[in-house]
């Protein structure tokens, strides 16, 4: 793969840049697997990063996504809407159009938006909004007009995705479980897995899932939540191990209802960079079955983001 570049900016002090020499998977993905949880960040001289901005990343383009993909060996991305674009979503869409269906959007909206720029995002293959409540990403935006987006999506067959901490479910459970679509959650609700996973915390999120049925789980980002290591770098097998029984316990608990991602080019880590080869590998310890691999990569993704074709 190519290797990361800046433009026109300058990146945020002690940004990581993705790691440009992942290796091949020793797990080998099912025919068809999605990657659904991604990004494309700029480039920043073609799709300038929104003033509004909490962090200024190196760049990550559709074509380096697309190269990651084929040499991971996943089939689809579904890519996200990063923070770094707030609410213009002009470097998603030209991905999205770019991938020839086999990539699916998830966009940032405003409640100014009209009807016919959601027409135009369905049609690049938009099929949710994102949410995001973690506060060092983005300034608050307020519940009625969360809702009231979240209405007029709805209308359009989206889903909405949200991204928050776990400390902060309790405040925001009220207001998720009035939404009328399906919920895809980031990254489990970032569980804090030094935390027993039998503890309160964890709990609440597994009673989220359990008693509404609409909500699903991104089983990501290990590289993210993990304490105790080890990284998934330079051939490391047992990557993340603090990470595994949480994880594991949403995928068993709700095979039909989880989504997994590389998070690719893996924005705000702070303390080392993964191999996106070895990311894969962690995937058979969190879905040991070839059953569960085929709903987690496949069947679910397909029927959320694709389903004229399921
Ligand atoms: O934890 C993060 O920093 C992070 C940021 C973003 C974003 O800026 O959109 O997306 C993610 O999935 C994770």
């Amino acid at each position: 793969m190519s290797k990361p570049t800046t433009g026109h900016f300058e990146k945020t002090a002690g940004w990581l840049d993705w790691y440009s020499a992942p290796s091949k998977p020793g797990f080998q993905l099912p025919p068809g697997s999605v990657d659904a949880h991604c990004h494309v960040f700029g480039p920043g001289a073609e799709f300038p990063y929104a003033p509004e901005r909490k962090y200024t990343p190196c760049d990550a383009s559709k074509h380096q996504l697309f190269a990651l993909r084929d040499h991971l060996g996943f089939a689809r991305n579904v890519i996200v809407q990063a923070t770094c674009h707030g609410a213009d979503n002009r470097a998603l869409v030209d991905a999205c159009r770019a991938a020839q269906g086999r990539a699916r959007g998830v966009a940032t909206v405003k409640r100014s938006v009209t009807d016919e720029e959601l027409q135009t995002l369905h049609d690049a293959g938009v099929r949710g909004v994102r949410f995001n409540f973690v506060k060092r990403l983005v300034d608050f935006t307020p519940k009625d007009e969360l809702l009231e987006i979240a209405n007029r999506i709805a209308r359009l067959g989206w889903h909405v995705v949200i991204y928050f901490e776990a400390v902060d479910l309790p405040e925001l459970w009220d207001f998720f479980t009035a939404l009328p679509t399906i919920v895809v959650v980031d990254h489990m609700g970032r569980p804090d897995v030094s935390k027993p996973i039998d503890g309160p915390e964890f709990a609440l999120f597994l009673k989220f899932m359990r008693e509404h049925p609409n909500v699903w789980s991104k089983v990501s980002c290990p590289e993210r939540l993990s304490v105790a290591g080890p990284r998934a770098l330079g051939g490391e097998q047992a990557a993340y191990r603090d990470v595994v029984p949480f994880a594991r316990r949403v995928v068993e608990a709700f095979p039909d209802r989880v989504l997994w991602g590389t998070d690719w080019p893996h924005p705000n880590l702070k303390d080392h960079m993964p191999d996106d080869g070895l990311l894969v590998d962690f995937i058979p310890h969190i879905a040991p079955t070839a059953a569960l691999q085929q709903s987690l990569l496949v069947d679910n993704p397909m029927r959320l983001y694709w389903p004229e074709e399921v």
